[in-house]
């Protein structure tokens, strides 16, 4: 496949290795100062940009027919908006806020975890958190998502906040320490006893292989999908 990759960074360039070594072209990369460039010389876009950038990335891949794969955190706010414009061209489009395989089966056991202890009312959850100290936004998009998802299971909890508790809130502590690529701990704490399920990503090739396997998956494909539909796990 002639792949773009939008954001050529830390993860642009980490992708880049893989796809090359999955016999794939790197046909363009885009950084903030690359502005008239041809999108439609690809066959399928990979958006790891930054938060302010990555929904005019992602528009413009859909507006000219561009599948398009969006790791990018931060940006959510317009997440509806880029979902709506997709169904409106009949493009296609994934986001994920963590594409490593290891973080796709934690957020299956974060929920498992969830529905058990919501019946366990002498739990409380917290989630910490840490990331290298150039990421430019906290909490960590996995962060939210492994909240979201602990919302959506347990009745206790019905919102989450960075660096503050309070009744029915998932209190998350970001950590920014030099060099780390993304550690996620959740953390349920009784009066006699702890519980906690950490996953630790060793470097960025987690994230970066799974980004490359939902680029090759949604190759054909029109719609708007998650990477449990390109895992097919959950
Ligand atoms: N979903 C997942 O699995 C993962 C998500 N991420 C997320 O991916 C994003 C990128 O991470 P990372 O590579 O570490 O960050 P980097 O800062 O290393 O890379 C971001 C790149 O985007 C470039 N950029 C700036 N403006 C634009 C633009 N308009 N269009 C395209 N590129 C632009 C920057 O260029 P310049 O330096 O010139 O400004 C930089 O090269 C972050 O949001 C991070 O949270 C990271 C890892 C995994
Ligand atoms: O910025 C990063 O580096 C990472 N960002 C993603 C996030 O915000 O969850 C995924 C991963 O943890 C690395």
């Amino acid at each position: 496949m002639n792949i773009a990759l939008l954001g050529y960074g830390k993860m642009g360039k980490t992708i880049e290795q893989i796809a090359i070594k999955r016999g794939h072209n790197i046909v363009l990369t885009v950084d903030k100062d690359d502005k008239d460039y041809d999108i439609t010389k690809a066959d399928v876009a990979i958006d790891f940009s930054i938060p302010t950038e990555a929904f005019n990335n992602i528009s413009n891949c859909i507006n000219n027919q561009v599948p398009v794969i969006s790791g990018t955190t931060g940006w959510l706010d317009n997440y509806d908006k880029a979902v709506a414009l997709c169904q409106e061209k009949k493009g296609a489009f994934i986001y994920t806020s963590n594409y490593s395989l290891g973080v796709n089966i934690f957020f299956e056991l974060n929920k498992t975890l969830a529905k058990m202890m919501s019946t366990l009312k002498q739990y409380n959850v917290s989630m910490e958190e840490i990331h290298h100290t150039q990421k430019l936004d906290a909490p960590s998009g996995t962060a939210i998502s492994l909240a979201n998802d602990i919302i959506s299971q347990h009745s206790g909890y019905d919102n989450w906040k960075l660096n503050e508790n309070g009744e029915k809130i998932v209190p998350i502590i970001a950590k920014r320490i030099e060099n780390v690529p993304g550690t996620h701990t959740v953390n349920y704490e009784s009066e006699v006893d702890s519980i906690s399920i950490e996953h630790i990503a060793h470097t960025r090739q987690g994230f970066a292989l799974g980004a490359v396997i939902a680029a090759e998956w949604i190759a054909g494909k029109t719609g708007v999908f998650t990477m449990k539909d390109v895992l097919n796990i959950g």
